[in-house]
């Protein structure tokens, strides 16, 4: 069991900031994902929390106890990084036995951590072979048995299905999926880029923006309710479309004047006074539907992507502006060069004012979150 307690950790690398006042309380046994654009310091946190990098400001504590001047070996933490790095000369057992060996372990102990992490990672059969007579991911998988065999508290990966490619990086999500679950009690912090992996690997998904944190939660919480347009952005793919308004006519329900000539009723609540405030509004492309009525958006189809099991339109691809996309179920031929009018669900769309969600407003108590039946989106946390 341990929990990890970021306080006011920051880093800068002498006049560089990379990242300032990093709050996170993290919970025993979470799966916790750190992502966010490239440089904004995700790695660079994940070697502070490691050991591998010192931390300018701040206090990271582990289970209670100041972590920032223990060495890396005496925190309890093992750490998988992209490139797995195998000894090549030395068999799978003897690549995942080598820090136990240095350590001073029995053989039998090292037989029986060796034994159990091919088990659990089902290398048993290769546990013989050397590195070079295995595929990309079998490699991965001796890389996260040489964090296993040492039974840490802590298990950091930093990018660790980058090198491998589609098929493999599926596979072996999915394993690292059911290795967490066969190892409830330890925490594991984890930085992608991949969206998929970050939505079904995470209990609470940490976005990185600007050397801050912009937002936490969990996944489709993130998903269904991102605090600013940067989040909304960044989470979803491809990105949450932002149209431009100003609201007409508040109350529980509000409605919105597009620029562009639509209009859009929202089940975002607003008050008297906010008549004519500028407003974005978020509407992710998988939320939109084909109508006949009043439309949101109304555009000709530029171009189209069919991926089989949805169909992707472009609108506003020649402009100067960000293109709008839509993502309608289904396959849909003959739609480029077609005038398209698209609506959304009130309860599925967004409203920015100033960059900044209206749901977080001052003085709005938001319920608790509970996931939108409806929400339009295929990816959805393991069971
Ligand atoms: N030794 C260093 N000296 C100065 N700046 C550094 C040093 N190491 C990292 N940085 C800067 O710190 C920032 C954060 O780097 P980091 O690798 O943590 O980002 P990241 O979010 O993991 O990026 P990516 O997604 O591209 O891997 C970058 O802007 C990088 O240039």
């Amino acid at each position: 069991m341990a929990d990890l307690t970021l306080a006011g950790v920051a880093k800068s690398y002498g006049e560089v900031h990379v990242l300032k006042d990093i709050n996170l309380d993290i919970a025993s046994g979470e799966f916790i994902v750190f992502v966010g654009p490239s440089g904004c310091g995700k790695s660079t946190l994940l070697r502070m929390i490691a050991g591998l990098e010192r931390i300018s400001a701040g206090t990271l504590a582990i289970d209670g106890q100041r972590m920032n001047d223990i060495p890396p070996s005496q925190r309890g933490i093992a750490m998988v990084f992209q490139s797995y790095a195998l000894y090549p000369h030395m068999t799978v057992r003897d690549n995942m036995a080598f820090a136990l060996k240095i350590a001073g372990k029995s053989r039998a102990e090292v037989q029986e951590a060796t034994d159990r992490a091919g088990r659990m990672l089902q290398l048993t059969p290769y546990l013989d072979r050397l590195p070079k007579a295995l595929s990309g991911g079998q490699r991965q998988r001796v890389a996260i048995g040489r964090a296993i065999v040492r039974d840490p508290k802590v298990y950091l990966f930093d990018e660790p299905l980058s090198n491998l490619d589609a098929a493999l990086r599926v596979a072996t999500r999915i394993e690292i999926a059911q290795l967490k679950a066969a190892m409830p009690d330890r925490t594991m912090i984890y930085v992608t880029h991949d969206q998929t992996e970050a939505m079904t690997l995470a209990d609470r998904i940490v976005v990185l923006a600007g050397g801050g944190i912009a937002q936490v939660g969990a996944p489709l919480e993130l998903y269904e309710r991102p605090v600013n347009e940067f989040v909304a952005g960044f989470i979803g793919s491809p990105a949450m479309n932002l149209l431009p308004g100003r609201v007409t006519a508040t109350g529980p329900l509000t409605t919105v004047q597009l620029d562009g000539g639509g209009i859009a009723q929202v089940a975002i609540p607003t008050r008297a006074g906010d008549e004519g405030m500028r407003v974005n509004l978020g509407v992710r492309p998988e939320d939109m539907r084909e109508t006949d009525g009043p439309a949101i958006f109304e555009g000709t189809v530029d171009l189209t992507e069919a991926l089989g099991e949805v169909t992707l339109l472009y609108f506003g691809t020649r402009g100067e502006g960000v293109p709008v996309i839509a993502k309608l179920p289904g396959i849909h031929p003959g739609l480029t060069g077609r005038v398209v009018r698209l609506t959304a669900d009130p309860a599925a769309l967004h409203l920015f004012h100033d960059g900044r969600s209206l749901l977080y407003r001052d003085g709005v108590e938001l319920p608790p979150y509970q996931p939108r039946a409806s929400a339009g989106m295929a990816m959805q946390p393991p069971a």
